[in-house]
């Protein structure tokens, strides 16, 4: 059976000196890894019922579409400022490593549609709480916060309280 750790490299002082990226581009490389971080994800959805996966710009594309199919549901990007062509709903938060703003198309999510957000880590919990308020602003509701991976030390999971969180693995 694959760990899928294995594919997952630490990358030091990128984008910033201090930082420990974590790269998930040998994970994205590899089929048998691919179908095994989807397979461990859709556990811990477990059997909820799912209207629409919202993944969040970049890295949460990859698997949040994969969700989607797999759980008959939509996608819903979530993307940096100046992307998406249509009215938006706009949400500025901190990063480790900076300050950005996401938004959301205003039309994206009908009010009581059952959420999934999906990224690929949860760090210190800034991105994932924007892409809540944004779901929020559209009367979604959040079925839970999925990860493949979180980074305990940044305590993202403070941010996320009123919510259920579940990641693959932790670090
Ligand atoms: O929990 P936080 O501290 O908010 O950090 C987590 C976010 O940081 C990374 O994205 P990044 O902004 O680097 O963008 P990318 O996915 O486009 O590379 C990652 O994919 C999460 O979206
Ligand atoms: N250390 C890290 N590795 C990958 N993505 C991140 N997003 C925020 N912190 C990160």
């Amino acid at each position: 059976m694959i760990s899928i750790e294995d594919y997952i490299r630490d990358i030091q002082d990128f984008p910033k000196m201090g930082v420990v990226f974590k790269d998930i581009t040998p994970l994205l490389a590899n089929h048998l890894a691919i179908e095994r971080c989807l397979e461990l994800l859709l556990e811990k959805v477990g059997d909820e019922k799912i209207d629409k996966v919202v993944g969040i710009e970049s890295r949460g594309f990859f698997f949040g579409m994969l969700l989607a199919q797999k759980l008959n549901a939509g996608f819903v990007p979530i993307r940096k400022p100046g992307k998406l062509p249509y009215e938006t709903h706009k949400e500025p938060y901190l990063l480790e490593y900076g300050m950005d703003v996401l938004e959301m198309h205003e039309d994206a999510i009908k009010k009581g549609e059952r959420i999934l957000i999906h990224d690929d880590v949860l760090a210190t919990g800034g991105t994932a709480r924007a892409a809540c308020n944004l779901v929020k602003k559209c009367g979604g509701e959040i079925v839970q916060c999925n990860f493949i991976m979180q980074i305990d030390f940044l305590c993202g999971n403070e941010k996320l309280k009123s919510y259920d969180v579940a990641s693959v693995l932790n670090y």
